[in-house]
């Protein structure tokens, strides 16, 4: 609702009120037509100013509501209706302004916001483009290179970059005195400006079109809210209302804009995590850290140690490898330095000691290793760190799927350890798994989750398997990958489906950039290659592929040899070339185990790897490895590349139709009886089985069927 009172004086108040942001849903849309009405009325008022209660203007459309269906006065008429009235009226900005608050704030003749309210226009981000006006009045203000910029982008800036583009009258620390009244409104009505244009318009919309398009493959509401602006730019303000809302009615009814709503929740649903023992965000207390350690100095501490420093955490960063700690003692500094300046942190506030010295982390809090992948390895690590670190240490591991109970068992406090899997480049990557295992006490895991935040990564819990959430699908999807080499796919081939789908690189060139050796080793880890091991196409009792071992024999272990799946410039280069080399090993390997190479068609592709993906995704729910499908989900859009737009692995299969999944999977499976991650789990079966429930519904019936010993 919004509440109307009167200033002493001639000011009418109307305060938005909504909790947690002043979303504005049908009874705000309501509250606000009812009290302008009111202000108009009332001959003592001269100004209205409008805000939002508890220090935040308004979060934009509520979008709780664009499931259901459309109640209450519309946005559009109703922000007309204050442009056009002849009281001038403010909006006041604390907190945010974004989507249809900004809006609401640019149908306002004037705009004061306080120095810190963050402002924006984030609705491409939920597959929409911002449909109250804001594509035609943003322009018209601030000029259309700005408004391209901000609304393609989505990003939000604080009050000084938007008062530097004119959008703000004022900009201070106070927003408590507006003085408004006695001023001609008609230069105030934005819909009545024309729309500055750069000279060359045609060729920033073509450009900007073309960036769009390749920043985000596949994405409809980009390439819509550059067709809005177009708009702005060349049509009379009424007709370019016209062609907005036909842009976005289309994109609101498309399955994207429905995915991108679903990931922007489920990414607030993993904050809420709980355990099958009951512990959970709201009974859980987390420690606050303010020391801790790094064990090993690769390619994971680095960015692990940069990660926590950036967060005002000091770090003893330890590496027994007298080069990898010089290295490292130089590198660091400057990763440190240089994502602190991409942040714009004025100095890095955490401070770094680095020791080759194990004995160097008895003082700290918490402790994360980051040795090789090595069990035996991890186990001396750990066995040294309990007996050093001071008794109610954490220990933690980002082993990137090892037993973590195994790792707990020769601790002294079992309770205390956790996983936390963090992603390369672990400075960067948003994504963090923290692995419980049966022991680990709701204190470890709720610091431990409670850290990532602070980090700004999108935490998940999941439960301790090999290879977590994130590894133990991919594994599936890689294995696929394989086979359909060996039947006459190129890594090219496969490739251009993932990226046509809209994953940022396809499987053979991700593999690439992450290092072949890093599966090669987990793989020699678990015996199915190495010394002494046959090279059949069968181990462990189901189809094998040795194919990416092979590779790794050749010496080819991606970008860092500057030869893998693809070839590369040198060692490092970044653009991958189809490589000779691999179609003649291709063929040789096929003609050496009789393989005859048949054309293969994309749509098989994408199933293969898609649809084993995600049956394991089941699988993991019905494992209770996961919470719930938005947990895998979020895994997958902020770890792995999943197309946002997609919504993730498991969103995508209810968008397919939780049937077909299962018959093509029957079919893949019929054909290839040798391969058991193509065998639909039970849980999908159950769910076709009472009529594909939609997403939202899953976690509810899965802990029904657990109680009913279903699963
Ligand atoms: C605001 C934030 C920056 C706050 O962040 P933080 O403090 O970190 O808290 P959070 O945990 O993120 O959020 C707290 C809590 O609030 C919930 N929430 C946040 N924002 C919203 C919101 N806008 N609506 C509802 N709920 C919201 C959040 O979920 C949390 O709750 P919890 O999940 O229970 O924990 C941050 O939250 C943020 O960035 N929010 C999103 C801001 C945003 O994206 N705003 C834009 C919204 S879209 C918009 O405004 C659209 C438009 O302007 C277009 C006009 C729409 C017109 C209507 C549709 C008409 C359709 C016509 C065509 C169809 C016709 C036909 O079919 O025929
Ligand atoms: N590389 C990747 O993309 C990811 C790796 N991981 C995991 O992170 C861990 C580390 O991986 P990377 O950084 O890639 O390995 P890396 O090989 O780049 O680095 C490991 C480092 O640990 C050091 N080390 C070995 N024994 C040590 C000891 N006893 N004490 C101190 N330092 C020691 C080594 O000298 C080396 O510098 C592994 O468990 C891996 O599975 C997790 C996520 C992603």
């Amino acid at each position: 609702m919004a509440t109307y009172s009167r200033l002493p004086g001639s000011v009418a108040l109307i305060t938005l009120q909504n909790p947690p942001v002043n979303a504005l849903s049908a009874a705000v849309r309501q509250g606000i037509v009812d009290t302008v009405q009111r202000a108009l009325k009332d001959p003592k008022v001269t100004s209205v100013v409008i805000c939002g209660q508890n220090g935040k203007f308004c979060g934009g459309a509520d979008i709780r509501e664009f499931a259901g269906p459309m109640l209450g006065p519309p946005l559009v008429p109703m922000i007309h209706a204050i442009e056009a009235v002849d009281k001038p009226v403010a909006a006041a900005i604390e907190g945010v302004a974004l989507g249809g608050g900004l809006e609401l704030a640019l149908g306002c003749h004037y705009r004061i916001a306080h120095s810190k309210a963050l402002l924006g226009l984030p609705e491409v981000t939920l597959g929409l483009l911002p449909g109250a006006g804001g594509s035609q009045r943003l322009p018209r203000l601030i000029g259309l290179t700005a408004a391209l910029d901000l609304i393609t982008t989505g990003r939000q800036h604080d009050s000084s970059f938007f008062s530097s583009l004119h959008l703000l009258c004022v900009c201070s620390q106070s927003i408590s005195s507006v003085c408004v009244s006695g001023q001609s409104l008609d230069s105030r009505r934005l819909s009545t400006l024309p729309c500055p244009c750069p000279p060359d318009v045609d060729s920033l919309l073509d450009k900007t079109m073309v960036k769009v398009r390749q920043r985000s493959r596949g994405a409809l509401a980009p390439v819509a809210c550059v067709q809005a602006l177009m708009a702005a730019a060349s049509l009379p303000y009424t007709q370019g209302m016209e062609k907005e809302r036909d842009l976005l009615t289309t994109l609101f009814n498309s399955g994207q804009a429905r995915a991108l709503q679903y990931a922007f929740f489920s990414q607030r649903v993993v904050g809420k995590w709980s355990l099958p023992s009951g512990a959970s965000w709201d009974n859980s207390a987390a420690r606050t850290i303010s020391k801790a350690a790094v064990i090993g100095l690769g390619t994971m501490g680095r960015g692990i140690v940069v990660a926590l420093a950036l967060t005002g955490i000091s770090v003893v960063a330890v590496e027994t490898q007298e080069k990898q700690l010089a290295e490292a003692s130089q590198v660091v500094p400057a990763m440190l330095q240089r994502e602190a300046g991409r942040r714009s942190l004025a100095t890095p506030p955490g401070v770094i000691s680095f020791s080759s010295n194990l004995q160097d982390v008895c003082e700290v809090e918490l402790v994360i290793e980051a040795v090789f992948e090595d069990m035996s390895l991890k186990l001396q690590v750990f066995r040294h760190l309990t007996s050093v670190c001071r008794p109610g240490t954490l220990l933690c591991s980002n082993t990137s799927g090892l037993d973590i109970d195994r790792l707990a068992a020769v601790t002294q406090s079992p309770g205390l350890v956790v996983g936390m899997h963090f992603f390369a480049p672990a400075h960067v990557m948003k994504l963090l798994e923290v692995v419980y295992g049966p022991r680990s006490s709701p204190e470890a895991v709720a610091t431990a989750m409670q850290l990532g935040k602070r980090m700004g990564k999108v935490s998940v819990a999941v439960g301790n398997c090999p290879g977590f959430v994130g590894n133990r699908m991919l594994k599936p999807y890689l294995e696929q990958a394989n086979f359909l080499l060996e039947e006459g796919a190129t890594p090219q081939q496969v490739d251009e489906v993932l990226e046509e789908f809209g994953f940022p690189m396809g499987v053979f060139r991700m593999s690439d950039l992450s290092g072949l050796d890093v599966g090669w080793r987990i793989r020699k880890e678990a015996g199915l290659t190495g010394p002494g091991v046959e090279s059949t196409r069968t181990r462990q009792g189901r189809r094998y592929s040795p194919l990416p071992d092979q590779v790794c024999e050749a010496g080819r272990l991606g970008q860092k040899t500057g030869r893998g799946w693809y070839q590369y410039d040198g060692p490092g280069g970044r653009v991958a070339r189809s490589d000779h080399w691999v179609n003649i090993f291709l063929e040789a390997y096929r003609a050496e185990h009789g393989l005859v190479a048949r054309s293969i068609a994309p749509e098989e592709i994408l199933e293969r790897c898609l649809y084993a993906l995600i049956n394991e995704g089941f699988n993991i729910l019905q494992d209770a490895m996961a919470a719930g499908p938005e947990d895998i989900d979020a895994i997958y859009v902020f770890g792995y590349g999943w197309p946002r737009h997609h919504g993730g692995p498991m969103f995508h299969a209810g968008q397919v139709g939780l049937g077909r999944i299962l018959e093509r999977l029957q079919h893949h499976h019929h054909n290839h009886p040798d391969v058991p991650h193509l065998k639909p789990s039970t849980l999908l079966r159950r769910l076709v089985a009472v009529g594909s429930p939609p997403v939202q519904k899953w976690r509810e019936f899965i802990n029904k069927e657990r109680v009913h010993s279903q699963l």
